[in-house]
Order: structure tokens, then C-alpha cells, then sequence
């Protein structure tokens, strides 16, 4: 409480009495000026006032009204008790007990210290947000929350929403630091959450009042990719960065080949075609890229020209097959063992583990139950989607004259929704190599194979089960096309019918083709739509970069404290007018001293910046002794010299390093 605000305002039932309020009695000094002012407010008096501590003794440590009719006491004598002292006495009975706090102190003024009001002063009053960048007042709280303010909050506004850590905020001083190591975990009240856990739960939207708005206001959301698209990009950029611990510790070779920082996708060995497998995501040493590494251990390879077909397979580009970049066998696993590197699709999961792994199983279970009914697994766009896709996927495959030999559930990855690709492409030609036939006759009856298999996976999908009824010949399936028929059009279960036929020279991929025609218009009109979609979200983000970069230049130019010397750098010519700039765009405050935060504002002089406008603006120094007229064409001039002369020190420094590392 503010001491010289009146408390307590009384506005009516007036008692008739003129009753002071020690603040209008008692004033400070500051408060001279005033002090013949009327008080605004009443407050009833206490009789026991005179024996209470006058503020200013408390403050100033002398009352100038003491003989001038100031009613409270003046005895200096009486220890201070601040207001956070007498919760402290309270809650501990032994200091209750000797406690010097009088049943009067209890009701003294609330004393606030001079140093806090001189802070108070000091300190710029609350940020208001005076834009066109509408917030709604959930985020106008967090915009002016504490966490804000924190040193410790890394990012402590992104996208207009906050990205906190609230548990560590939260935290005590006197809580013992616990061990800062990544994988130490506790419990859900733990205080130190991994710092490179993204909270993704902060990400819910806030409304969004559009009804309130002005014709020329636009939510600050309008400007930014959606929440859900946000938080699932942050996921997979969680995904591909983290880090397994060191080498030692996962017991996985420091590098094999070109590539690095190994980390185990799944915790025990999967199997292909009997052998045992391990999935791994590495980094490439050459590019800098992210890799997923198939290693199939203990393989001893017999016929290098098995390698070749990986030569084939990298030929192969298309968005529903996981592209191959190499294969190669290695030691470095301390065994040999045979590696397939694919491109890394970062959170994506197998169909198995999306439809017939027990979790999945039991959210399945657990819907139609609260839908009480039994109904499809999978809806019949969703299906028509995945057919259109590995028909697609099986029609570029079996054209460059392979075979994919891995459709099923385990080896098809989803890697965002409903979207399919076939992984492990290669692998089976080179495990299974076979020089005892021509390789356009073995791919004939791989692609019947396939076929077959995509029978299969249609109907395990459509009957929910990983294994349907026998599938290898159409007259043993009638229970599996019955439950389907039930549930599903026709025209999908003779896709099925047909792929689960007989294996002929007729029967090809094409045919699918013509029968799934209608649905390959629907799929089409999906996939644009939903490019569509993407292409306005990214439009948002479109300044995004450049933003960023402009502002990371006027950062790299202002106030550099190892240039304070250089005459050039002090705060003169160009230098000087980047700085005003920079309190142009940033520090501006209204009439009243008040902080205008202003996205609009910051955004449009760093648009206008970049395309360098003619348009000229009137700086002002701080203490209002200088003012520049200038363009935006100008300052574009001075930061690109500026920054290229960092740019360049920081360059010849560099090599001049490395030069002087080479000669040693
Ligand atoms: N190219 C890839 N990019 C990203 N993740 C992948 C990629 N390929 C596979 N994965 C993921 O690696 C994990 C293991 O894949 P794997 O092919 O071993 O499946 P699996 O279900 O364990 O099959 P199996 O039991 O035959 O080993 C799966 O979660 C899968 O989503």
C-alpha cells in the first residue's frame, strides 16, 4: 500500500465529524507542496493514535510536525517492526512469544521503506499496450508478469505468448540448487524441468476477442503460424536435436563413417528377416544433416554387387518412400555389421505403433466405448488417403523396375498426420541378394509380392488387426471382407479383393489405378487444400526472418563496450544516429514517461528500414539536446557500414587466428 494514498475510502454516511487520516495529518515532506490541500479521502482515526510511530520518524527519522500538532508518537526508541517481520513472528511460536510487537504496532502505519519509494520512483512505471496489435488480457498479464522481467527467463515472449518455466520462477532463493544434469528426474513437482524441454502446454491460444477490435487492430495471433502447427514443429525440432549422452555411456561408437552423435531410437533390437536391428539417428559430418541409421548387426555381406541396387534406390524420389542416401558395411560396432542411412523423419512413428501397439489398441478401445459403437478404426477418407498414397509410392517403385518388399505396418513410418512413407527401402534386396536369377524376373514376383502385401495391409487396417484371417488367398479372407462390408463402401473392398487376388502378369499397380480413380481426385483436392493452408500460415511468418535479421544487426552495432575507446565508435556520427534509432523504435515513452510497447510500431520502422523508404523521421537523444532529421534510406546505409566493418574485423581476426594457428 502506497502510505501517502488514502486506504479505506469512506464516500458517504458522512458521521459529521471531521475525521483525519494520519497521512493527511502526518504529512512528509514530499507531501509540503500539498499539505494545504484539503485531504481527498476520511478515514476513521484511532483513539490510540498517539501511541502508534509516526512515519516520519519511521522514514525520515524526524517528524518536523512533531510540535506542531502531530498527534502520533514520536518516541524513537520503539524497534521497527516491518509488516513481512510480523508474518515471520507469527508463524514461529518462540518468537511469538518474546516478540516485541504490540497489539498497537500491529495497527501502525504500514511502513515502506525510502529506498523502495525511491525505486518506485525510479523504476519505469507498468508497460501499457498501446497498439494496433490487440492482446487479449490473458496476455497482457503475462506481458507484464514478474517472469518477464526474470534474467533467467530465456525467451520470455515468443510468437506474442510466453515461454516460461514457471517451476523455476516459482522457486525459493533458499531451495538447495539441485543437479542440473538433463536426465535427473524426480517427480511432476520437481522445480528444475529439463531447460531444453520445450513447455508445450503454454502454447494454448488466447482467445481471440475479434469482436472487440478496431476496423485498423489484428489479434498479435494473425502474425504468427497457428498454436498447434507451432507446437508441433517445436516437437520435431525437440526431436531431432536431442542429444543421447556421451558415446561412453550408451556404449555406440563415437563415429561410424561420417557420422555422429549416435542415438538410440528404440530401446531393444528390432528384427529383419531374422537378423537383429537397431534404428539409430545420427548426425552427418559432411553436411550437418540428421540421418536415420539402420544397422542390421552381425551381417556378414557375401556379394558387394548387392550394393548396387542401393545405387537404384537412391534414383528413387518421392514423398510417400523414405529416401536412401547410402549403405555401407562397419566394424565400428565392434561386430560387422551391415548400415542403411535414410533420410531422418523427426517424430514419426510406425503404422504399427499408430494402430495395433497395445496403447493404441487401448485409445481405440477406450473411443468406442464413449462413442458406444463398434465402428471403423480407421474412417474410410483416412483409408482411401493411405491407399492413394502407397498405390503412388508402389507405382514409382515397381516402374524403375524394384520392388518396395516392405509394406507392412512395421516398416510404413507416419511422419505427420495421415501421411505415409514406405521405410526401409533397399534393405531386404540387399539382405535377401539372389544371383541365381535375372534381376527383372525377380522383380516381377517381388511386385506381386507387394501387391499382396498391400492387400494385406488394407484389410488389417480396415479389420483392426495386425493379422487378419489368414490373407493369402482371397476365399480365406470372407470374414475379414464381411466385417469390412459392414462398415465400409464397396469400392474399397474390391481394392482389396483385387490385391489379395491370385498373383498374375495382369495384375499391376496400374489397375488399382483405375479403380481407385474417384478418390485420387479427393486425395489431390486434400493435399492442395492443405498446401494451401500451409502457404497462408507461412505468409505469416514471411517477415519473420528478415525481422530477425535487421534486428540482430542493430544489436551486433549498439553500445559494443571493447570500441568505447575507438574514437569512430563513440557516440558520434553514424554510430550515434543507429543508437537514437534504436530508442526510436524501441524506448519511446507517451506524454506521461509511460513505455509505449508498440509492435506495430517496431515492426513497421523495421520494415520500412529494410526497403531502406524515403520517408524521414526526427530522432531525439535522451536528454532532449539533439535532434537528427534523417531517412530510413540513410540509417539502411549507416547499419550495413557498421555492421559490415564488424563483420569484416570479425572476419580478418578470424583468419588471421587460423593463419597464425597453421604457421605454429
Ligand atoms: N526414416 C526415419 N525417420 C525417423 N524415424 C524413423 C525412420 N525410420 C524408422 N523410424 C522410427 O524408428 C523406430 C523403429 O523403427 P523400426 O523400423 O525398427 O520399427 P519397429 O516397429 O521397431 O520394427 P521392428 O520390430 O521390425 O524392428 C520407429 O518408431 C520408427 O518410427
Amino acid at each position: 500500500m502506497n502510505p501517502h494514498q488514502p486506504s479505506n475510502p469512506i464516500t458517504h454516511g458522512s458521521s459529521g465529524i471531521s475525521i483525519k487520516s494520519p497521512s493527511a495529518t502526518c504529512l512528509s515532506e514530499n507531501q509540503d507542496t500539498t499539505a494545504t490541500k484539503p485531504a481527498p479521502k476520511t478515514i476513521p482515526s484511532s483513539s490510540s493514535s498517539s501511541k502508534r510511530t509516526c512515519r516520519n520518524v519511521i522514514i525520515h527519522g524526524f517528524c518536523k510536525f512533531q510540535d506542531k500538532g502531530c498527534e502520533f508518537n514520536h518516541d524513537a526508541e520503539k524497534p521497527i517492526v516491518l509488516p513481512q517481520q510480523l508474518v515471520n513472528h507469527s508463524t514461529s511460536p518462540e518468537t511469538s512469544r518474546n516478540s516485541s510487537v504490540s497489539a498497537g504496532s500491529i495497527h501502525a502505519p504500514v511502513f515502506v521503506p525510502k529506498s523502495t519509494q525511491i525505486q518506485e520512483k525510479a523504476s519505469p512505471p507498468r508497460p501499457i499496450l498501446t497498439n494496433m496489435y490487440h492482446n487479449t488480457d490473458s496476455a497482457n498479464a503475462r506481458l507484464t508478469s514478474p517472469i518477464q522481467q526474470s534474467p533467467h527467463n530465456r525467451f520470455p515472449f515468443v510468437n506474442g505468448q510466453h515461454y516460461m518455466y514457471p517451476q523455476q520462477q516459482q522457486q525459493h532463493p533458499s531451495t538447495p540448487m539441485m543437479p542440473q544434469d538433463p536426465y535427473f528426474y524426480m517427480n511432476n513437482h520437481h522445480p528444475f524441468p529439463q531447460p531444453s524441454q520445450t513447455q508445450y502446454h503454454q502454447y494454448a491460444p488466447s482467445l481471440p476477442h475479434v469482436a472487440n477490435l478496431q476496423n485498423h487492430q489484428r489479434l498479435v495471433q494473425s502474425f504468427f503460424i497457428p498454436d498447434n502447427l507451432k507446437e508441433q514443429l517445436l516437437k520435431r525440432n525437440d526431436a531431432t536435436v536431442a542429444a543421447a549422452a556421451s558415446a561412453k555411456e550408451t556404449g555406440l561408437p563415437e563415429q561410424v563413417h561420417v557420422y555422429h552423435s549416435l542415438y538410440r531410437m528404440e530401446d531393444k533390437p528390432g528384427k529383419v528377416l531374422g537378423h537383429p536391428s537397431w534404428v539409430y539417428k545420427a548426425m552427418c559430418r559432411t553436411n550437418g544433416k540428421y540421418y536415420t541409421m539402420v544397422r542390421i548387426e552381425g551381417f556378414r555381406l557375401v556379394n558387394e554387387q548387392a550394393m548396387n541396387i542401393v545405387k537404384q534406390w537412391r534414383k528413387i524420389k518421392h514423398a510417400n518412400i523414405v529416401a536412401i542416401r547410402e549403405a555401407f558395411t562397419t566394424r565400428a560396432f565392434g561386430d560387422s555389421s551391415l548400415v542403411f542411412v535414410y533420410d531422418y523423419h523427426p517424430c514419426s512413428i510406425t503404422l504399427f505403433e499408430a494402430y495395433f501397439s497395445p496403447q493404441a489398441q487401448a485409445l481405440l478401445h477406450a473411443r468406442f466405448q464413449a462413442a458406444g459403437i463398434n465402428g471403423m478404426p480407421v474412417p474410410e477418407t483416412t483409408l482411401w488417403s493411405f491407399i492413394t498414397q502407397m498405390a503412388s509410392a508402389l507405382k514409382t517403385i515397381h516402374s524403375a523396375g524394384l520392388s518396395a518388399r516392405t509394406m507392412e505396418p512395421t516398416k510404413i513410418i507416419m511422419t505427420s498426420k495421415n501421411r505415409l512413407r514406405i521405410s526401409c527401402a533397399g534393405l531386404v534386396d540387399v539382405l535377401q541378394f539372389d544371383t541365381t536369377t535375372q534381376q527383372a524376373q525377380r522383380a516381377t514376383v517381388h511386385q506381386q509380392e507387394d501387391l499382396l502385401s498391400f492387400g494385406k495391409l488394407i484389410v488389417s487396417l480396415a479389420c483392426n488387426s495386425p493379422t487378419p484371417t489368414n490373407a493369402t488367398a482371397a476365399t480365406s479372407v470372407m470374414p475379414s471382407f464381411e466385417y469390412m462390408s459392414r462398415f465400409y463402401s464397396p469400392d474399397l473392398k474390391n481394392v482389396a479383393y483385387y490385391l489379395l487376388g491370385k498373383p498374375a502378369l495382369l495384375k499391376s499397380i496400374d489397375e488399382v489405378f483405375t479403380m481407385i480413380g474417384p478418390r485420387l481426385l479427393h486425395e489431390l483436392n486434400s493435399s492442395q487444400y492443405y498446401t494451401d493452408t500451409l502457404e497462408a500460415n507461412l505468409s505469416n511468418e514471411l517477415e519473420n526472418s528478415r525481422l530477425v535479421k535487421l534486428m540482430s544487426k542493430l544489436n551486433f552495432i549498439n553500445e559494443r563496450p571493447e570500441f568505447e575507446k575507438d574514437p569512430r565508435w563513440q557516440e558520434t556520427g553514424d554510430r550515434y544516429m543507429i543508437k537514437l534509432f534504436r530508442d526510436y523504435i524501441f524506448h519511446q515513452v507517451n506524454e506521461m514517461g509511460v513505455p509505449v510497447v508498440d509492435m506495430g510500431h517496431v515492426i513497421a520502422c523495421i520494415n520500412k528500414l529494410d526497403t531502406g523508404a524515403d520517408e524521414s523521421i526526427m530522432l531525439t537523444s535522451r536528454e532532449d539536446q539533439t535532434s537528427i532529421i534523417v531517412t530510413y534510406k540513410e540509417l539502411k546505409s549507416c547499419i550495413a557500414s557498421a555492421f559490415n566493418e564488424i563483420n569484416t574485423k570479425a572476419h580478418s581476426t578470424t583468419h588471421g587466428a587460423t593463419a597464425g594457428n597453421k604457421k605454429k
